[in-house]
């Protein structure tokens, strides 16, 4: 497979799923459109069904590669989540065949938390979110906070030594140390995924760091959403796509 080109346009759909591959799939955006409050983000009962269908034609080859914490991944994907192996917080934290792997928690985040808490708290519309590797502020419904709010972070960032992460009208510290790349990586490692050449699918800007790595391990990426320069090969433009795309391999 080529490599990727950052400056590529994306005009194409990629081929059919090979069922000799190993999938990486985010969730945000890629399988769920985006709404304005992320506790409100759920899967119907035909993507999770799609899912394990799709597991099962690549005999085991599918996980979910999340900035969504293990738990937020358990609650949105409901009762198919034991089934599949989670990558979360960025890579931070892994549940595959009932181990989990994360290391501890920054107490930072405490501080994080009460610190952007009370600047949701003063700005109508922008919300706090707490998860287990990281605190974001999400100013979907109050663009004119976005300025001050990625300032905030980038300031709590300087404090506490940890990662800015942007992505669609939010921003997150985390700590430093993993990214999807890494959580790509880390999976492929072992069985069943090891050597068979992964495919990751996402749409945000966490998500570059899953497209390269997929890429230098002899895969492709695809970016949803919009064309943009990405290290991602195909395009596909929103999660009914990606839906449609996943339902040739379960045929
Ligand atoms: O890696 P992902 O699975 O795509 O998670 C990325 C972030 O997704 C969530 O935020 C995004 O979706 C929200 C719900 O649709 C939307 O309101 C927000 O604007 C998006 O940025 C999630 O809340 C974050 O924790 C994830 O890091």
């Amino acid at each position: 497979m080529q490599e990727a080109d950052k400056t590529a346009n994306h005009p194409s759909a990629p081929p059919p799923v090979d069922r000799g591959v190993s999938l990486f799939l985010d969730l945000d955006g890629t399988l769920v459109d985006l709404i304005d409050r992320p506790d409100n983000v759920t899967t119907d009962t035909e993507l999770r069904a799609l899912l394990l269908a799709a597991r099962e034609r690549l005999d085991g080859r599918l996980a979910i590669v999340s900035g969504r914490s293990l738990a937020q991944l358990d609650r949105i994907l409901g009762p198919v989540a034991p089934h599949l192996a989670l990558a979360g917080s960025h890579g931070a934290e892994f549940r595959h065949q009932e181990r989990i792997d994360a290391p501890d928690r920054p107490r930072a985040l405490d501080a994080v938390a009460r610190t952007m808490g009370a600047f949701a708290d003063r700005h109508e519309g922008v919300l706090l979110e707490v998860k287990s590797f990281g605190v974001g502020l999400h100013y979907r419904m109050a663009q004119e906070e976005g300025e001050a709010a990625r300032a905030l972070a980038r300031a709590l960032g300087r404090e506490h030594g940890l990662f800015v992460q942007e992505g669609h009208d939010m921003v997150e510290l985390r700590p430093t140390g993993h990214d999807k790349g890494f959580a790509i990586r880390h999976l492929m490692a072992a069985p069943p995924f090891a050597d068979a050449p992964p495919v990751f699918v996402g749409d945000d800007l966490t998500d570059e760091a899953g497209f390269a790595m997929a890429s230098a391990l002899g895969g492709y990426g695809v970016l949803v959403g919009k064309a943009r320069p990405s290290a991602a090969r195909f395009r596909l433009a929103g999660p009914p796509m990606v839906r449609n795309w996943l339902k040739e391999l379960s045929i």
